[in-house]
């Protein structure tokens, strides 16, 4: 079946499943919640991992792999920890008829598998800092509608857990690797994110503080958290004994990191980009970047053409271009055109008699259907900067649909407003997480209640005087509220 049935700007839940299917990404399971994921994401995954596992090999992290599996009673470790969570654990109770003597759960997260071990392995400040990195599944058995890579029971991630001798050291790497995620969604995907700090009330509980980069849908007008980096202090420390002595043969506790970013990237971007031809990749994570097809003529020199073509891809393939060719005798030009187009490559590169004659080729742009004549020589120059310039106007693009999201407002009666148009909210708030809570309580809703997304680390000028949206206090920051994800 070629083309799309649903419009991004018509039933944007329809769209989005039949791109994400269509482009060869997904295919849907028979457990709800559960996806295959296909080459098309796959590929995609590992371009994001190889420049992720490249940065955190520069700050010196190490990669572990740690069990699936934690008993009951290490993951309840820490009640308050996970009280909140334990619906979402999935527990295995018995291999083939019979109970296991004890359930045994399968991480929704790894702390409590790991940290028993921190604290065996931590003795002495020689042992720090500890820098742990795992690429691996997680599963929660989430209730709320489930999503193709936005929200899934179980899904990719890399967990970094890291400890220190002093907070210093982990204050600088939350924001070391935060900036990495602002580098994944902005300079990959070309996705827009705020870098910023989640309120109390949002936070990870067991932690200290949280950062988090957070992303827009305009269709949708909700926020998405795209990753997070937290600085847990010295709490799991405790709970897990974990200390070392320090130069002075004093035993003190260790500070900690973790953080995580997940295959929801992947969807975060498709939302972004994609339009009413599918998907639209930018060039950075196409794992095609140029697409050859033939045009054959009735009575063409098809040998020539074919031989164009295999050249080219060759050339572009030559010059670290990910070039490959649709040869498949079975389908027309016409109907390659689509099947790329839905696929989301960035250039399509088509030769036929004409361009053969004149030593060109049709270059054809995905983001925007520019067409350009270019002539065999400067094939490989026009290619990079085409694609440079697919990968720039897809941020820009995105960056000003976004910023045209944005609204600020001072009072209850402009959030509400700005809430059912679907905005992205800047408010000044006093920080009380009480007013927090009464906001979600005065938004519930079939569309789900407004929350704090982030307090942005760049802040607008707060005049003296300013009040609080919601509360009328004076307010003390400004943040972005929500609907979110
Ligand atoms: O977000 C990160 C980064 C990577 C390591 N973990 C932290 C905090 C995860 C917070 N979280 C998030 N979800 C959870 C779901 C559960 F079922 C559960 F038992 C525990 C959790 C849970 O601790
Ligand atoms: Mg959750």
């Amino acid at each position: 079946k070629l083309g799309m049935a649903y419009k991004k700007d018509g039933n944007f839940g329809e769209w989005y499943s039949e791109v994400v299917v269509n482009s060869e990404m997904i295919e849907y399971y028979d457990i709800s919640g559960c996806y295959i994921l296909r080459p098309w994401a796959m590929e995609i995954w590992e371009l994001l991992k190889e420049f992720f596992d490249a940065e955190i090999k520069k700050l010196k992290l190490k990669p572990y792999y740690f069990p699936l599996f934690v008993t009951e009673n290490v993951l309840q470790k820490e009640k308050d920890h996970i009280e909140g969570f334990a619906p979402e654990v999935a527990w295995v109770t018995k291999s083939g008829k019979s109970e296991l003597e004890a359930p045994i759960a399968i991480r929704p997260t790894s702390e409590t598998v790991m940290y028993p071990y921190f604290s065996k392995w931590i003795r002495s400040h020689r042992d720090l800092p500890l820098r742990c990195n795992q690429w691996c599944n997680v599963v929660r058995w989430e209730f709320s509608n489930p999503t193709p890579f936005i929200r899934s029971r179980e899904f990719l991630w890399q967990e970094g857990h890291t400890a220190f001798a002093t907070k210093e050291e982990a204050d600088e790497e939350v924001l070391q690797i935060l900036e990495l995620y602002r580098r994944i969604y902005e300079e990959f995907l070309a996705v827009p994110v705020s870098k910023g700090r989640k309120s109390e009330m949002e936070k990870f509980a067991g932690g200290l503080y949280t950062t988090s980069v957070e992303a827009f849908i305009p269709n949708t007008g909700r926020g998405i958290q795209g990753a997070t980096s937290h600085c847990l202090g010295q709490n799991f420390a405790k709970m897990f004994d974990i200390t070392f002595e320090n130069e002075k043969g004093v035993r003190e506790m260790v500070w900690q990191n973790s953080w995580a970013y997940t295959t929801r990237s992947i969807g975060v971007m498709v939302m972004t980009h994609g339009d009413d031809k599918g998907l639209v990749l930018p060039p950075k994570v196409a794992p095609i970047q140029v697409i050859v097809i033939a045009v054959p003529y009735k009575d063409a020199d098809t040998t020539a053409i074919k031989g164009a073509c295999e050249s080219t891809v060759y050339t572009l393939n030559q010059s670290g271009i990910r070039a490959d060719q649709d040869t498949r005798e079975n389908y027309s030009p016409g109907w390659k055109y689509s099947h790329w187009e839905m696929k989301g490559v960035p250039l399509r590169i088509e030769i036929g008699p004409k361009d053969l004659a004149n030593k060109q080729v049709r270059i054809v742009c995905r983001d925007n259907g520019a067409k350009v004549d270019i002539p065999v020589t400067n094939l490989v120059e026009e290619v990079k900067v085409l694609l440079d310039e697919i990968q720039k106007n897809l941020f820009k693009t995105a960056q000003e649909k976004r910023d045209a999201c944005v609204q600020v407002i001072k009072t209850w009666d402009e959030f509400t407003t700005a809430l059912n148009n679907k905005r992205l909210i800047l408010a000044p708030w006093c920080d009380e997480e009480e007013v927090e809570k009464d906001v979600k309580a005065r938004t519930k809703g079939e569309l789900g209640a407004a929350k704090t997304l982030c307090t942005p680390f760049e802040q607008p000028e707060l005049p003296e005087g300013t009040l609080c949206f919601a509360s009328g206090k004076p307010a003390k920051k400004w943040s972005f509220w929500g609907r979110s994800y």
